[in-house]
C-alpha cells in the first residue's frame, strides 16, 4: 500500500503540492488528472524518491521513502515523462545497465528477455536508442521501470508525444501491465485514464480537488443538466420565456451562422424542464429546431475541478452573450466538494 500523507513541495516560495494525502491500495489503477503545472510530476517525483518533500510522509508498504529510500525504490518502477535514456547504448545494454544499477537478484538473461516479450521490444534489441521511434523509446522507458519486477508502476503521462497507433499499443500494454501490478497514470488524456483506471485523483493548483471512481465523479454531475436549443425568433423573448420556466437556473444564448436563429444554453437541475420546453415555446409561437440533452462526461468533471469560473464559459462553443454570475457561486461550491 502507498500511502501519501499531508505532502507538501516548494520551490523556493512557489508551493507546487500542497497538504496532499491520499492512498493508493495493492492492484488498483489510479488516474492523476490535473491541467498542465498542477504538481502530477511534482507529486510522482516525490514518490518515487526523485525528488523529497517538503513537509509531510510518503510511505510504500509501511517504508518511508525518506528513511528507507532503497526498500521504496526497489518497490516502484518509474517511467518518468522523459524517459532518461542513453542514446548511445543499444537497447540491450540499456536494460543490463539497468539491471546492473537496480541490483536485481533473479537471473538476469532470462529476466531481460521476459521483459522484452512483455513490452515487445524483442525485435529492436541490438539497435541503438536513438535510432528508435518515440513509441519504441517509450517502451524501452518501460521496460527499464519494470526491470526487478516491482509491485507498483508509476507512469508520468506515458503516451505524450505519440502518435494514434503508438498511443493504442502503450494503452493496451499498460491495460495488461495493470492487470498484475499496481498502477499510477499520469496523463492529460481522459479516454486514457477512462479505458485504464478505475480510480482518479484530480489535482488543481497543487491540491487534490476529486477523488473517486470516474463512474461516481460523472453521476455526481447528473444533476448539473445542461440542455441546448435552437429556436426561431427575437432572442430576448426567447430567453425570456426559457428563464421563466420552474426549474430554470440560468439561460444564455449566442448566434448561429444563420442571423434569425439563436443557439440557447439552459442550466438547470431539473429532468421536468426538458419535457416542458417544447410546450413552453409551444404555447408562445416559437418553434423549436433542434434539443439536446448534455449528459456529464470525464471531461466536464475534469473541467469543473480545474477550470476558473471565466475559462468555464469559454469553454463553451459559442460566443457568450450573457455575463454569468451563478457560475461564479457554483464554482465556489465546486471548491468545496
Ligand atoms: N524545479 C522547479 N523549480 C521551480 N518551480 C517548479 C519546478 N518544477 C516544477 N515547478 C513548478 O511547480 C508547479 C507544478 O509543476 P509540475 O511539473 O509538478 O506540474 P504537472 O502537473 O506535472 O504539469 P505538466 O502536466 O505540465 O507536466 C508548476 O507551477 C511548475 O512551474
Amino acid at each position: 500500500m502507498l500511502e501519501v500523507l499531508e505532502v507538501t513541495k516548494q520551490y523556493g516560495r512557489k508551493v507546487a503540492v500542497d497538504h496532499i494525502s491520499f492512498t493508493v491500495n495493492q492492484g488498483e489503477v489510479v488516474g492523476f488528472l490535473g491541467t498542465n503545472g498542477a504538481g502530477k510530476s511534482t507529486t510522482m517525483n516525490m514518490i518515487t524518491g526523485y525528488l523529497s518533500c517538503t513537509e509531510g510522509k510518503i510511505t510504500v508498504n509501511g517504508h518511508d521513502i525518506l528513511h528507507e529510500p532503497e526498500k521504496v525504490k526497489k518497490q516502484i518502477g518509474y517511467l518518468p515523462e522523459i524517459p532518461p535514456l542513453y542514446q548511445d547504448l543499444t537497447v540491450w545494454e540499456s536494460l543490463n545497465f539497468t539491471y546492473d544499477l537496480k541490483k536485481v537478484k533473479v537471473n538476469k538473461k532470462a529476466h531481460l528477455e521476459e521483459i522484452c516479450e512483455l513490452v515487445q521490444i524483442k525485435e529492436v534489441k541490438n539497435k541503438l536508442i536513438q535510432n528508435l521511434s518515440k513509441g519504441y523509446k517509450q517502451r524501452v522507458g518501460l521496460a527499464n521501470a519494470l526491470i526487478g519486477n516491482p509491485p507498483i508502476l508509476i507512469l508520468d503521462e506515458p503516451t505524450v508525444g505519440l502518435d494514434p497507433k503508438q498511443i493504442i499499443e502503450i494503452r493496451k500494454l499498460i491495460s495488461d501491465l495493470a492487470k498484475t501490478r499496481t498502477v499510477i497514470l499520469s496523463s492529460h488524456i481522459l479516454q486514457e485514464i477512462e479505458a485504464v483506471c478505475d480510480r482518479i485523483i484530480i489535482i488543481n493548483q497543487g491540491k487534490i480537488v476529486a477523488d473517486d471512481t470516474p463512474g461516481h465523479l460523472v453521476q455526481m454531475r447528473q444533476n448539473e443538466r445542461r440542455l441546448t436549443l435552437q429556436a426561431l425568433g427575437e432572442a430576448e423573448k426567447i430567453k425570456d420565456v426559457l428563464a421563466s420556466m420552474e426549474g430554470v437556473d440560468h439561460v444564455s444564448y449566442a448566434k448561429t451562422e444563420d442571423e434569425d436563429i439563436y443557439e440557447y444554453y439552459i442550466q438547470t437541475e431539473e429532468d421536468a424542464v426538458r419535457r416542458k420546453v417544447s410546450g413552453i415555446l409551444a404555447e408562445a409561437h416559437i418553434p423549436l429546431l433542434e434539443l439536446h440533452h448534455n449528459k456529464p462526461t470525464l471531461e466536464d468533471v475534469f473541467m469543473y475541478y480545474t477550470t476558473p469560473t471565466y475559462e468555464k464559459l469559454e469553454e463553451i462553443d459559442f460566443e457568450i452573450i450573457e455575463d454569468d454570475e451563478e457560475y461564479v457561486g457554483g464554482r465556489e461550491d465546486a471548491s468545496n466538494l
